[in-house]
């Protein structure tokens, strides 16, 4: 636990912890402090700096550091994570100072539980873990990946209100096939090619039942950026099994799902009425396929309908069966349609007309200027979420999408784009990132004690997120509250989460609250300082 508060350390506490005179003698409130720390952050000359800074308050004392996202939530969001952990993470090399989080590399097979027992902590509700495969979209990063479940841990405490010390940020160093790595002389991880096969496999699950054996059956194990084939193997294989789920899978599902359902609202159209074409057929491809069929299916739709109205493209062309150039597998194959091969998302896009267009396949700039004008000649409000991170990825920007479509297009990215001005007008992208939705899940889970995360928590936190866009919102082209409320999403979505397990009998925390929105708050981590003075200080004089 970290107790620092530097200069806001009152006298008595001073005395007390007898650190009098190790610190200059004004004593300043957290606001005080802030304005310091503000004043740092504006005088770094790029956002790199930033985060640096930002890990030394981290690190230095954490309640500042939190205090400081709570309050500046919009622009402390894109530093100490997308994109800007995206680019630290490529240079953990040089960024890493203090080691943070657990590492835990294949040659320590064997031993996991009694490294789990050198974490400092011993009440950890909730851990996110990576083994650096597929960061963002940015590929293998090996053990450079940890600046990942570190970011989705502070966005935990600062968005989710999950006290700091529950939150264990785990590295599964099993190599990295990264040539640039292997030959980089920072490199923080084991320099040997990947561990494939049953051996990867016997150290996931060592990983697994070692975490439950030390934090127990309720701990939540969040999956972050593995690789496509790892990550849904390892979903259907936990899922029963764990209190575990697959945040690229199902929390980008849900955050989509979401700017979806709140763009409906905009377009007019009943969710069954729209052709769906996704650029991409990986984890968050598949997962918001599934999602929306689902939410269709709940509607009344029956599943081979839903699916035929849900069309992807991979990087061997449109999805069909039989395709030639194969590669037809997985879950790939719920979607695939009989039609003829075409090669080309341009081509796809004119034939098909979609409704909603969404890539989520790390293909810079494959949303073309022809793709974006075809849209808005289709559609009178065409639906473009260009998902991708980091901003480098993406499909195209907010700016192009807007130009294209005469600023008709309801527009969501995965990382954060500045409102566009327009022929006068200012239009305002959504940032369709599962930050919307983690936290609040992780929020409900811990709190109710839920012991398996269903599908149905990621489609039900997807409408809670859609209902709490206002008119107001859609009239300025908004699918997603703005980020200064993402704090009260996270209550909301737990709320919802906690009414829903509660009555299903999913939850475990006893007594039922009656309450479910207060018993929500009354979780929430808030970073004001403690008072480390006993009651009885000053000691009576006699
Ligand atoms: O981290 C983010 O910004 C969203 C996410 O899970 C990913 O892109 O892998
Ligand atoms: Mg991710």
């Amino acid at each position: 636990m970290n107790i620092f508060q530097g200069t806001a350390f009152t006298l008595e506490e001073r005395q007390i912890m007898g650190i009098q005179g190790l610190m200059p003698a004004a004593i300043l409130t957290q606001e005080e402090q802030m304005v310091r720390v503000m004043t740092n952050f504006y005088k770094r000359s790029n956002d790199l700096d930033r985060y640096i800074y930002l890990m030394a308050l981290q690190e230095r004392n954490e309640r500042l550091f939190y205090r400081v996202l709570c309050e500046h939530t919009e622009e402390m969001m894109p530093i100490v994570y997308t994109p800007t952990v995206g680019q630290a993470c490529q240079e953990y090399g040089v960024t890493f100072r203090k080691p943070r989080g657990l590492f835990l590399s294949i040659n320590d097979k064997g031993h996991l539980f009694e490294m789990m027992c050198n974490w400092p902590e011993q009440d950890v509700k909730a851990i996110v873990v990576t083994d650096g495969e597929r960061i963002l979209g940015l590929g293998d990063l090996g053990s450079y990946g940890m600046g990942i479940p570190v970011g989705k841990l502070s966005l935990y405490t600062a968005l989710g209100g999950i006290v700091p010390e529950q939150c264990l940020p785990i590295l599964l160093d099993v190599g990295t096939n990264n040539e640039k790595l292997l030959n980089d002389p920072l490199y923080i991880g084991l320099k040997r090619p990947r561990v494939k096969g049953q051996e990867y496999d016997d150290f996931v699950e060592e990983f697994m039942t070692s975490a439950v054996r030390k934090y127990g059956q309720n701990c939540l194990i969040q999956f972050e950026d593995f690789g496509n084939h790892n990550a849904f193997r390892f979903l259907e294989k936990y899922r029963d099994r764990y209190c575990t789920f697959n945040d690229d899978i199902q929390g980008t599902a849900s955050v989509a799902a979401a700017g979806v359902f709140a763009a409906l609202r905009i377009t007019g159209k009943k969710l069954s009425d729209n052709v769906f074409v996704f650029q991409g057929a990986g984890e968050a491809s598949i997962g918001i396929a599934q999602l929306i069929a689902l939410a269709m299916e709940e509607e009344g739709t029956s599943t081979e309908e839903a699916r035929s109205k849900i069309w992807m493209v991979d990087s061997r062309g449109l999805i069909v069966k039989n395709r030639p150039k194969g590669g037809v597998s997985g879950h790939k194959v719920d979607f695939a349609k009989d039609h003829e091969p075409v090669d080309k998302l341009e081509d796809v896009v004119s034939k098909l007309k979609p409704t909603v267009l969404i890539g989520a396949a790390a293909v810079p700039g494959a949303f073309t200027t022809k793709i974006l004008k075809e849209m808005g000649e289709f559609n009178k409000r065409p639906v473009i979420f260009a998902l991708s991170n980091p901003t480098s990825m993406s499909e195209c920007t907010a700016e192009q999408a807007y130009q294209a479509t005469e600023g008709r297009c309801v527009f969501a990215s995965g990382s954060p784009f500045s409102p566009v001005q327009l022929n006068g007008k200012l239009y305002h992208p959504g940032q369709g990132n599962n930050a919307y939705i983690f936290p609040g899940v992780a929020l409900g889970i811990i709190a109710c004690g839920v012991r398996h995360v269903e599908d149905k928590i990621f489609l039900h936190s997807a409408k809670a997120l859609a209902d709490m866009v206002t008119q107001e919102n859609l009239d300025e082209g908004r699918v997603y509250p703005p980020l200064n409320l993402i704090r009260e999403v996270s209550v909301q979505i737990a709320t919802k989460l906690a009414e829903d397990v509660y009555r299903e009998g999913l939850a475990t925390t006893y007594p039922e609250p009656a309450n479910k929105e207060e018993f929500i708050r009354s979780h929430i981590y808030e970073p004001d300082y403690e008072c480390f003075v006993p009651e009885t200080w000053p000691w009576p004089q006699n």
